[in-house]
């Protein structure tokens, strides 16, 4: 029998050609909603689940009684119910590493555009406002020599922190839930209190998984700890920070500036004041979003689903415990 895949992500011909000489795949390549009754009809017959940027919720898996896998094309996998795939046995894999050097270079890109002014000056530049030689109202902050304070210290965080050790001879502080001695032996990296990180650091970045621990993980009480001349990146998830807490304290001059790829809302709701603000640099969520890196997250993501519906362990597995129930 030949097994079903829905795929409710865009995917590039090369992708869903290799999808379609194993299966049969029911592709969705403009899904608005996870409402779409074609959409429902699809999930009743599948084994198989690819793509992302959709919640996932448990409610949902009911309509897909033969569901073997899921292989989201991200490494956050904050948009699916776990513990039911679990349960049940379906196994749910993601894209590490193949996205994390990119993923780090737009952390570094915050750093740096929102440090340096670099949208609010070529803005300037482009609107013919550059008339005189630029004054002390246009100057930026130093990057190089300052402290780097990460919060989470994972593959990206890590990634982040390399280029601000190596290259910016920044000194990096890191709050992570464990401790990680090769990258202070590698960084000079310290492991300090959240409180404590916040209140050393010149730029501040986030790089934890959305969970119910990390939610709104950085809110009021934190913001008010950080110094008044404090850069707040997030390329993390938007949950991860009160947003309202976020703004007040960027209208407040409680801290400098922002960079931002990720909010509470995607796309950001028309009335949200962030993109406006003189001191935030916001992206769209394109942490990863490269030609290169975008065709290795979705090829990652053909081999995971192939993997596992043939019965083999796929390259990365988020819930292990639904692999172990399948082997003796
Ligand atoms: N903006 C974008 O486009 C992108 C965003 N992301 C986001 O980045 C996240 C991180 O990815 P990645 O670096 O690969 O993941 P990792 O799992 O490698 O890193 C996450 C780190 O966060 C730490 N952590 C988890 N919970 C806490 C907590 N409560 N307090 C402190 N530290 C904590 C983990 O600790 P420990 O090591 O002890 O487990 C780990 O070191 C993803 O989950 C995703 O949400 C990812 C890619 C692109
Ligand atoms: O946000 C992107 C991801 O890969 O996670």
């Amino acid at each position: 029998m030949t097994k079903r895949i829905v795929a409710y992500t865009r995917l590039k011909p090369i992708h869903l050609d290799q999808l379609r000489q194993r299966f049969h795949v029911d592709y969705f390549e403009a899904l608005k909603s996870t409402d779409d009754p074609d959409f429902r009809q699809a999930l009743g017959q599948a084994h198989g689940l690819v793509g992302s940027s959709f919640v996932i919720a448990p409610e949902l898996l009911e309509h897909a009684p033969q569901l073997e896998a899921v292989a989201t094309i991200s490494v956050g996998y904050d948009n699916y119910p776990v513990e039911a795939l679990t349960r049940r046995g379906i196994l749910l894999c993601n894209t590490p590493d193949v996205l994390t050097e990119t993923t780090a270079d737009t952390g570094f890109l915050l750093i740096m555009a929102t440090a340096r002014r670099a949208i609010e000056l070529a803005e300037l530049v482009k609107r013919g406002d550059w008339t005189a030689s630029i004054g002390e109202p246009h100057f930026g902050t130093d990057v190089h020599g300052k402290t780097l304070g990460m919060v989470g210290f994972g593959r990206i965080g890590a990634g982040v922190a390399r280029r601000g050790a190596l290259g910016f001879g920044m000194r990096v502080l890191y709050a992570c839930s464990s401790p990680k001695p090769a990258l202070e032996q590698e960084l000079s990296a310290v492991r300090c209190e959240l409180n404590e990180l916040l209140s050393q650091a010149d730029f501040v970045c986030v790089t934890v998984p959305l969970t119910a621990e990390t939610t709104h993980l950085i809110g009021r009480h934190e913001f008010g700890l950080m110094k008044p001349s404090a850069i707040f990146v997030n390329i993390a998830r938007g949950k991860v920070v009160d947003e309202a807490a976020l703004i007040a304290a960027l209208e407040t001059g409680e801290i400098h500036a922002a960079g931002l790829d990720v909010f509470e809302q995607e796309p950001l709701s028309p009335e949200s004041p962030l993109p406006h603000m003189a001191n935030v640099v916001a992206l769209p969520h394109v942490g990863s979003a490269t030609h290169e890196t975008r065709d290795a997250m979705a090829q990652r993501a053909v081999d995971n689903i192939t993997l596992a519906l043939e019965g083999k362990r796929p390259l990365s597995l988020v819930n292990e415990a639904a692999w172990r129930g399948k082997t003796p």
